[in-house]
């Protein structure tokens, strides 16, 4: 059996760390795909020895839930003390998750996904004026997020936040993500130290969220599920328990979504022909956006096809961890269920022997047929994302009002991708006029 290969410069004790980068660990990751190949391995310290996984056909049999499951990485280590209960740091076996998991389900159902297409059309709306009265280039990571808060915090919670209170929960929780991966000063000390502390900031957002809850509607999809006592579901959730869920529905719910968006928005700026195929799609309907309802949604097949096509060259969650649950082999190297495999969206959505031509952006190819069972923007199995069809469904509707009623005009942005931890393009900027005003 042949050596796993490995990156350069690796060191005793240090292990690769001297190879990754601290500050955009996925794509420092990636970048040694070329050289290594389709499986690699990575040391660092004393966490786990971790099995990078780039290609579609070694991914494939990793995403069966029967032989490999979910391991919680560095980033939602660091994390999960300030949400210990919260469904997407607990393990699959931990009665915890499964009880939280069935009460929060019906927050996603169809009934719950009209009530969100009613509440997120004006409030996209409005944002959207705010963003096209600016006759400067806009900053779209910062309006992004906060439209996505915005919206998680009144569809999903029946919650009006001030600007100021929703700039207060996202600065809050950029300086808890800060604070809490020292690894980004000095690489991995969490491993060193062996802590893991609850900040300070974890209480002011703790705080911030229970305002949040409290001041919820009891309409609304996500505070009806958390507050329900429905025997039929199991224990009712403790108040401990509602918290730690709302922090991840909040936090998980909104910088994905904030991040997809500005994606979209940097193909469709450099995508001309792409925009406009879109805006027909909707001159279609026969209606403007804010008239759609949450059924003409699914009949938008090329706006979604657009939405696909950035998820998958953009994957703003970029990988996700698994172990075997027995020993297994991957391309002939033994794995134990002690080795972390990382399954690398980057490169397996990429890969040129399940893609034709795999670099470019196309949202045609989703619209000939399934998608390969290797696209996995939001994971895979018992704990596949959430939120998944809200998230979707949240994309298309704020491009459908984007794409038809405002003009994008590109700033002549270069690329940068920035992971705190979610992928995003770093100080992308925009200038968006509303359509009418275009002479
Ligand atoms: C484009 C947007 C989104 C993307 C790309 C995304 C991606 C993902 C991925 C890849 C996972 C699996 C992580 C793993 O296996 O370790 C996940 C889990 C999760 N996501 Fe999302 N997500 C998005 C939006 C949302 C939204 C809108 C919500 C909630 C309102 C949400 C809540 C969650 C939760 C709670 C989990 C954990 C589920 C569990 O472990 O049972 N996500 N997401």
């Amino acid at each position: 059996m042949s050596a796993v290969p490995h990156p350069p410069w690796r060191v005793p004790l240090v292990g690769d760390a001297l190879s990754l980068s601290a500050r955009t660990p996925a794509q420092s990751i990636t970048g040694h795909a070329e050289r290594l190949g389709d499986v690699y391995e990575v040391r660092v310290l004393r966490y786990p020895r971790m099995l990078v996984v780039n290609s579609a056909a070694l991914a494939e049999p990793i995403l069966d839930d029967r032989g490999w499951t979910k391991v919680n990485g560095p980033a939602f280590r660091r994390l999960a003390p300030m949400a210990p209960t919260g469904l997407l740091f607990t393990d699959t076996e931990d009665a915890v998750w499964r009880l939280a998991h069935d009460r929060l389900q019906p927050a996603f159902s169809r009934a719950a996904m009209r009530r969100y297409h009613a509440a997120m059309n004006p409030v996209i709306a409005a944002h959207l004026r705010r963003w096209s009265a600016s006759a400067q280039p806009i900053d779209v990571g910062e309006r992004t997020q906060d439209l996505a808060y915005d919206l998680i915090t009144r569809a999903g919670f029946g919650t009006r936040l001030t600007s100021t209170q929703r700039r207060e929960f996202v600065d809050t929780m950029f300086v808890l993500i800060r604070t809490t991966n020292r690894g980004k000063v000095i690489p991995f000390l969490d491993a060193v130290l062996g802590v893991n502390p609850v900040p300070p900031h974890a209480q002011a957002l703790r705080r911030h969220v229970e305002m949040v809850v409290d001041s919820g509607s009891s309409e609304a999809p996500l505070t009806a599920a958390l507050s329900d006592t429905d025997p039929e579901r199991g224990a009712p959730l403790t108040r401990q328990q509602i918290i730690d869920q709302a922090v991840v529905m909040l936090i998980a719910g909104h910088e994905t979504t904030a991040g997809t968006v500005a994606f979209a928005l940097y193909e469709l700026s450099r995508h001309p022909e792409v925009a406009d195929r879109a805006r027909a799609e909707l001159a279609g309907t026969g209606k403007a956006p804010a008239e759609l309802v949450y059924e003409d949604i699914a009949g938008l097949r090329y706006l979604r096809a657009v939405v696909d096509e950035t998820l998958r060259l953009h994957p703003v969650a970029p990988a996700f961890l698994r172990a075997a649950r027995t020993p297994a082999t991957i391309a002939g190297h033994r794995v134990t269920p002690d080795d972390w495999i990382y399954l690398n969206l980057l490169a397996i959505h990429r890969d040129p022997a399940v893609w034709i031509d795999p670099d470019s952006f196309s949202p045609d190819r989703f619209l000939t047929g399934p998608a390969p069972l290797t696209y996995k923007p939001f994971g895979t199995g018992a704990r596949a994302c959430i939120g998944r069809a809200l998230a979707l469904h949240e994309t298309v509707l704020t491009l459908a009002h984007l794409v038809h009623d405002h003009e994008l005009w590109s700033t002549g942005y270069r690329l940068d991708i920035e992971e705190f931890p979610t992928l995003k393009p770093r100080n992308f900027t925009l200038r968006v006029t509303a359509r009418a005003a275009v002479g």
